[in-house]
């Protein structure tokens, strides 16, 4: 089957890697099928989405490698993309549904409704609206619409029967139509309802497969009824699990999750990001690095799992230490070079090759070009385990490296034989007083970047 998917995020804040795994999951179904993929604008809620942010979000979404075919800025045979320019023809459509007898007006207040929920729920029932204007004459309704009461526009639900939806990720689901209750279609401020606009943009847009996350299962009933009554296509649904943060917690622009911008600013790699999420409740046949292409060719919805899927930071280090490996040097440099500020243009070459093994983000990079580039600080700790070798040791270490300054192997050899030392016990003080660390590059790949008069004031860590 050719998908036409989408991806229709509230521009209300930074997108999180949630929100991203739900874009990319419906950004392969389509690709892999050989069908289009759609961004659309949820912007109605216009007190929560500046027009800034829906700018920065399609920049992340195109960030993290994802293209569209139609979408608020590069329009499309369905447009307009972003909800609030389509007031017209919800308004159209709502109409459709008032003459047909499928939506009426409300004029329950706030207050009443909420009186209305709590004595349902001290009653030990679910919730749900009671469809008392339902049953308002069209005089009455005319009247107070006349007089200028306000009113929300409701469905009227059918009062008896079932829904069976067959999800593709949870399978079929039956819901009996009495418990839904009539929801609302339009506010009273004439903004239309979420249900409402994103149900009839996906069936006025050619969407035919809506992967979105858990959160919107429930609301699936309460579009199909709408699409039915406006004779409109049902798409497929697929539901994903929704990601979780470590607190166990759906992650939200609400409450703070870590952002595609964030992740990106650190220094992750947008193709880390799509082998770490491309795995995150999905199951590809074996856990390697992919290509863009081998993500989308072995992309299945039948392999979306119906477990929460928790965000783990040390996964997402895994992929990013794969797609730095995945990286030819070229790249890498180029890449890197905005931050190695601090490393001379003919040396970056070589340095970034040295260094490649041991960082994960630039600011791993830009800490070994200071460790190179820079005079050397050292803790108190460090100090006292350099002075424990002996100041005899270093005075060997200073001899044999000004006899051969250039050649690593030749003066750690001639160190050797001096001071009788070998293996860790050589190495391991050198290495800390000449880069402060314990671990890191191959020294002999290191050293080349530290200037001689460095080096050496660096082998007389107990003399300086
Ligand atoms: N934690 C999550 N895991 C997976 N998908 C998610 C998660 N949160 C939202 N989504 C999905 O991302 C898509 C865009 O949703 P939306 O823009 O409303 O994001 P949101 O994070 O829920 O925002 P808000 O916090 O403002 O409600 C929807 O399909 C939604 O179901």
């Amino acid at each position: 089957m050719i998908f036409t998917s989408r991806f229709a995020p509230s521009p209300t804040g930074h997108i999180h890697l949630g929100n991203a795994r739900t874009a990319l999951f419906a950004f392969w179904a389509a690709r892999q099928s050989g069908g289009r993929f759609i961004v659309r604008m949820e912007d109605t809620d216009q007190a929560r989405s500046p027009a800034e942010l829906a700018r920065v979000l399609l920049e992340d979404l195109r960030w993290l490698g994802l293209g569209w075919d139609e979408g608020p800025d590069c329009g499309g045979p369905h447009g307009p993309y972003a909800q609030m320019e389509r007031l017209p023809v919800y308004d159209d459509l709502l109409q459709r549904l008032v003459d047909t007898g499928h939506a009426y007006p409300c004029f329950c207040t706030a207050d009443e409704l909420s009186a209305e929920r709590d004595a349902q729920r001290a009653a030990g029932k679910a919730p749900r609206y009671s469809g008392r204007c339902r049953a308002l004459s069209a005089a009455e309704v005319a009247r107070r619409l006349e007089g200028g009461e306000e009113a929300t526009l409701r469905f009227a639900v059918p009062c008896s029967g079932t829904l069976s939806v067959d999800d593709l990720v949870w399978g079929e689901r039956s819901y009996d139509l009495a418990d839904l209750g009539d929801f609302v279609l339009r506010r009273s401020d004439g903004s239309p309802s979420f249900f409402f606009a994103n149900a009839v943009d996906d069936a006025l847009m050619g969407v035919n497969l809506v992967l979105r996350g858990e959160d919107h299962l429930s609301n699936t009933p309460r579009q199909i009824l709408i699409l039915q009554a406006l004779g409109l296509p049902v798409p497929q649904y697929g539901h994903l699990p929704l990601l979780q943060g470590s607190d166990g917690q759906p992650l939200s622009k609400r409450n703070g999750a870590a952002s595609l911008r964030e992740l990106r600013s650190a220094g992750y790699l947008p193709a880390a990001l799509r082998n770490y999420l491309g795995q995150l409740g999905h199951h590809y046949p074996a856990t390697h690095w992919r290509s863009d292409a081998e993500l989308i060719a072995e992309f299945s919805l039948a392999r979306i799992g119906r477990a929460p899927a928790h965000f783990d930071r040390e996964q997402l280090q895994y992929w990013q230490e794969q797609a730095l490996q995945h990286l030819g040097l070229d790249e890498l440099v180029a890449w890197l070079r905005p931050h190695l500020t601090l490393v001379p243009d003919a040396q970056i070459s070589g340095f970034v090759a040295a260094i490649r093994g041991n960082m994960l983000l630039p600011a791993d990079a830009v800490a070994w070009a200071e460790a190179c580039f820079h005079p050397l600080g050292r803790s108190e700790k460090v100090r006292a385990e350099l002075a424990e070798n002996g100041a005899e040791f270093w005075q060997q270490a200073q001899t044999c490296y000004k006899e051969q300054p250039d050649d690593f192997r030749a003066w750690t050899r001639q160190l050797a034989q001096q001071s009788g030392r070998k293996g860790r016990a050589l190495f391991h003080p050198l290495r800390l007083a000449l880069t402060g660390r314990e671990q890191g590059p191959e020294l002999a790949q290191l050293l080349s970047f530290i200037p001689p008069e460095e080096v050496l004031r660096r082998l007389a860590p107990i003399f300086s």
